[in-house]
């Protein structure tokens, strides 16, 4: 007998609930692993590692209008008040920065291509890719960057990818400073095929840039050796928590630019890589929450702990 479609509804989403299930089998909640975390991490120095878009703030339509909550804010400058601290997103660090505004934790832009620290806590030294600056507080920064050197041409690439969008209803491209993003978003399903052909092959006259495919976007940068897990050795590196076993990373992140960290933690062999994600996906993360609500009730729990640590 036929199941009605409200049954058939039902039942799909039984299924996928079934599949979820399976995969946190293998990619545990880190809200309800927070006593094995805790275990690990007691007396420890966890470094804590956040991306923006999708663990931070929810995905939305429009990349501009992509805020976190205060509620998160709140989270955020708790966990900085508590551990080191950094963001590690594909956005320009100045546009993660406006979104955060947050003065007590570490920022890298263009998926790590552009890190910004202070220079009291720099322990890298003699790197060709770094510019002591001194930011708007008058504090003497370092900043980093590997693909300083591709600018002029992301701009010229960023003209071509700009006039392709404008004949796309709901394309448009996002100037992330050392990277482009060409979001598809609100594109009609029909033609976001032409859309990446049309970028495919402007991109085939730059052989040294690379087109990978986030969450309906596609993300354009430099073929460098760099990426979100070199950023998070780096920045360890350089605020001088490079080598030692007492040092605990833990990296968030929902999309494939993550993986790279993930993949460094796990590398580093000490750590807790977690994947953001509300449906099963492949992932080098060991742990799991499945949005930035969950987020944040993770980040307000390790802050608290950490307050009970150091007053007990
Ligand atoms: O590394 P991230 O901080 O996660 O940045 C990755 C991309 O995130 C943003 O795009 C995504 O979020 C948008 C706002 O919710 C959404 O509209 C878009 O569809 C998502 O792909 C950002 O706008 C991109 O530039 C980043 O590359």
């Amino acid at each position: 007998m036929e199941s009605n479609s409200e049954e058939r509804f039902h039942d799909n989403e039984d299924v996928i609930d079934d599949f979820y299930d399976m995969w946190l089998k293998n990619h545990p909640s880190a809200l309800s692993s927070f006593e094995e975390i805790k275990s690990v991490a007691h007396e420890k120095q966890m470094v804590v590692f956040l991306d923006y878009d999708g663990t931070l703030s929810p995905i939305v339509n429009n990349p501009d209008q992509a805020f976190m909550s205060t509620e998160m804010r709140s989270a955020v400058r708790e966990i900085g008040e508590h551990f080191p601290t950094a963001i590690i997103s594909g956005r320009s660090r100045d546009k993660v920065f406006q979104f955060v505004r947050l003065n007590n934790i570490y920022y890298a832009g263009s998926h790590g291509m552009d890190i910004s620290t202070p220079s009291v806590s720099l322990n890298y030294g003699n790197n060709e890719h770094q510019t002591r600056t001194i930011d708007e507080k008058g504090n003497d920064m370092v900043n980093f960057c590997p693909v300083r050197d591709f600018l002029p041409r992301i701009q010229r690439i960023k003209d071509k990818l700009e006039k392709i969008a404008k004949d796309i209803k709901g394309a448009s491209v996002e100037d992330n400073k050392f990277c482009l993003s060409v979001h598809f978003r609100c594109v009609n399903e029909e033609n976001v095929g032409k859309l990446k052909e049309m970028v495919e092959s402007t991109m085939e006259f730059y052989n040294d840039f690379r087109i990978s495919e986030g969450k309906k976007v596609l993300e354009i940068r430099p073929v460098i050796d760099w990426d979100k897990g070199r950023a998070l050795q780096y920045l360890l590196d350089t605020l001088g928590f490079e080598d030692s076993s007492n040092v605990l990373p833990i990296y968030i992140g929902d999309d494939k630019t993550d993986e790279d960290a993930f993949k460094m933690i796990k590398s580093i062999g000490r750590g807790f890589p977690v994947a953001v994600s509300t449906t099963p996906k492949e992932t080098e993360a060991l742990y799991s929450l499945r949005d930035p609500t969950e987020v944040m009730s993770f980040l307000i729990l390790l802050a608290k702990w950490k307050m009970g640590c150091t007053f007990s």
